[in-house]
């Protein structure tokens, strides 16, 4: 299996963040104790899942990510983003910036919409190289079916945490309304010097990521060191994005992470990510959901954030951030700026810190 290589363990003399474990199979049986640890992670830093069911598509999309970026340049390119602010597509190496400085970045990535995984053959948004097409039916499809429905499962148990009706969070992202969700393959080369990608917080509302080699690093809440997290065979790693930050009033966190490349004698191989991002709807407003909860208005109203009021919608709002990443749309470092991810976290990790993108 092409995705599959064998590498060398993460290094043991490496700081790492630990990250609560939480199990899916006793989070859908309904466990006490686990809910309340998902909690736990959700409202400060993020998790990492096991028994999610997803592991089969999950190894079948490293083979496909591996194999399609593989192909010519020439060819990926048929297939690239532009600079318009659509996410869907390939994404090629060195087009958007890690920092302030505009510094770029290392990696290539393909987006597949979820939209066109599930509408497929039919194309809702663009279509994509052969190696995909091939693999729509028995891999794409699949792998977006269950991680929409462990991601599901998920906001389900927030939405019930938040004091939200049923159904608030699921009207917000139903699949017969386009949106930005996706599925993504990352790929960065051996031997890199700088970040893959720069510190960000995920736009959308749930992220489910699956990683082998190290990279991955998180800024723990107050933290200034930039930690680690050491990849576990089988277990996803699960990020809250700015949308659910948003309309839970601030009461689950988007935590800033970013891709550097892997420690020790990792670093020198290929990595590759796999990620399914849920993204709300593309027309529905970003904004704390405070009608519908009195635990959601309680604090917004104790820790007003204007940022949280962005008198946009999810399309608009996504499609301005992945925009201002782009360098050929670069003006200086106020563009940086306005492609942050929630600006409390980043005025955290400071002016010079490595910066954007996801
Ligand atoms: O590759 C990784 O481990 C992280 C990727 C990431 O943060 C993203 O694509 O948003
Ligand atoms: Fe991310």
């Amino acid at each position: 299996m092409p995705g599959l290589t064998t590498f060398p363990s993460f290094p043991s003399d490496v700081p790492t963040h630990a990250l609560l474990v939480v199990d899916y199979e006793l989070l859908v049986a309904g466990d006490e104790h686990e809910l309340a640890k998902l909690w736990h992670a959700a409202t400060h830093l993020g998790f990492c899942m096991r028994n999610h069911g997803v592991e089969w598509e999950v190894d079948a999309m490293f083979d496909l990510g591996s194999e399609t970026l593989a192909l010519p340049l020439s060819e990926k390119m048929k297939y690239e983003q532009g600079d318009n602010g659509d996410s869907f597509g390939y994404k090629a190496r060195g087009t958007i910036a890690t920092d302030l400085n505009g510094t770029r970045d290392t990696v290539e990535f393909l987006n597949i919409a979820q939209d066109d995984a599930l509408s497929w053959p039919r194309p809702t948004y663009r279509t994509y190289p052969s190696t995909v097409n091939a693999r729509m039916d028995r891999v794409v499809g699949p792998f977006v079916r269950k991680s929409m429905a462990v991601n599901n499962t998920i906001l389900d148990i927030f939405e019930r945490r938040l004091g939200l009706p049923k159904g608030a969070i699921a009207r917000l992202h139903a699949t017969d309304e386009l949106s930005g969700s996706e599925a993504r393959v990352v790929k960065t080369p051996p031997n890199q010097a700088s970040a893959g990608i720069g510190a960000h917080t995920d736009f959308g509302t749930l992220t489910f990521l699956h990683n082998r080699l190290g990279g991955l690093q998180v800024l723990p809440p107050g933290s200034q060191e930039w930690q680690y997290v050491k990849p576990l065979p089988g277990h996803a790693i699960c990020n809250v994005g700015d949308a659910l930050a948003i309309f839970s009033g601030g009461v689950l966190r988007s935590n800033l992470h970013r891709l550097m490349p892997p420690p020790g004698r990792q670093s020198r191989y290929e990595r590759y990510s796999v990620a399914f991002f849920t993204r709300p709807q593309n027309d529905v407003v970003l904004r704390p959901l405070s009608e519908q909860s009195r635990m959601i208005a309680d604090a917004a109203a104790r820790n007003p954030r204007e940022e949280f009021n962005t008198g946009s919608t999810a399309g608009e709002w996504t499609s301005r951030r992945i925009r201002k990443l782009r360098l050929r749309n670069r003006r200086g470092p106020e563009t940086w700026y306005e492609a942050k991810g929630t600006e409390h976290q980043i005025a955290t990790v400071g002016a010079g810190a490595v910066a954007a993108a996801a």
